[in-house]
């Protein structure tokens, strides 16, 4: 079993709060409301500008080559993430820099900032754990999505779904469980591993609040289209 595996088990009902979130149910059904994933493909632009920098700083934190290299990986594939938020948005007439522009909703904030300071804080093993949710939560629910996109030609999730199902993200998810094995094989003590279970638990409600968050802005903005 994997420490991936071991954390999900111990973390289960918040992780499945994550993974199973209306927001995903309605993406797979294609019900998702359009300015509910708008929402949502803002904030994440500037979620992930924010945790390229907690790649950077696993980069930072490495002690050797193997793991620098690791964490550049998953970096890149994070900048190249961004590309598919800037393909989409394009078609909704929003720019780059508008999306730079646009202010952090406190989700965004309390996530991002939550995993930078594991990474400050703690050691690798923390940060790693950290972003975990992220990468291999994403991985996850494009395979689980992926069927969908079998069954209707014209999904409208097509593109978002097909970005997490696909080899370059899978992959990474792949190499992130791998190297929390290896960075855990060093010194995972029982007393360790749990307080690796409350910040993985901690990510993945994180996520579940970053869903929950673009219902809330689509729903402020139907109440007040001019706010
Ligand atoms: C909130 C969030 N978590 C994970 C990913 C996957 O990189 C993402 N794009 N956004």
């Amino acid at each position: 079993m994997t420490v991936f595996e071991r954390l999900k088990e111990a973390a289960r009902e918040d992780w499945t709060r994550y993974v199973d979130h209306a927001f995903i149910r309605r993406m797979e059904a294609g019900t998702l409301p359009e300015a509910v994933f708008r929402a949502y493909l803002v904030q994440d632009y500037l979620f992930l500008i924010q945790f390229a920098r907690a790649y950077a700083l696993a980069v930072y934190k490495s002690r050797s080559l193997e793991d620098m290299r690791t964490a550049q990986t998953t970096l890149n594939v994070i900048m190249d993430e961004m590309k598919l938020h800037v393909r989409l948005c394009e078609r909704w007439n929003l720019s780059p820099a508008t999306l730079e522009a646009t202010p952090e909703h406190q989700a965004t904030v309390a996530y991002t900032r939550y995993v930078l300071d594991c990474g400050l804080s703690g050691d690798l093993l923390d940060l790693h754990v950290a972003l975990a949710p992220c990468v291999i939560g994403y991985a996850e629910i494009g395979r689980r999505l992926a069927p969908a996109l079998d069954a209707a030609a014209d999904h409208p999730y097509r593109e978002w779904i097909g970005e997490y199902a696909g080899a370059c993200f899978q992959e990474a998810a792949g190499a992130a469980i791998a190297h929390i094995d290896r960075l855990a094989e060093r010194a995972l003590t029982a007393r360790r591993f749990d307080e690796l279970v409350g910040i993985f638990a901690k990510a993945s409600r994180l996520e579940a609040d970053f869903w929950q968050m673009a219902f809330d802005i689509a729903e402020e903005r139907r109440n007040d289209p001019a706010g």
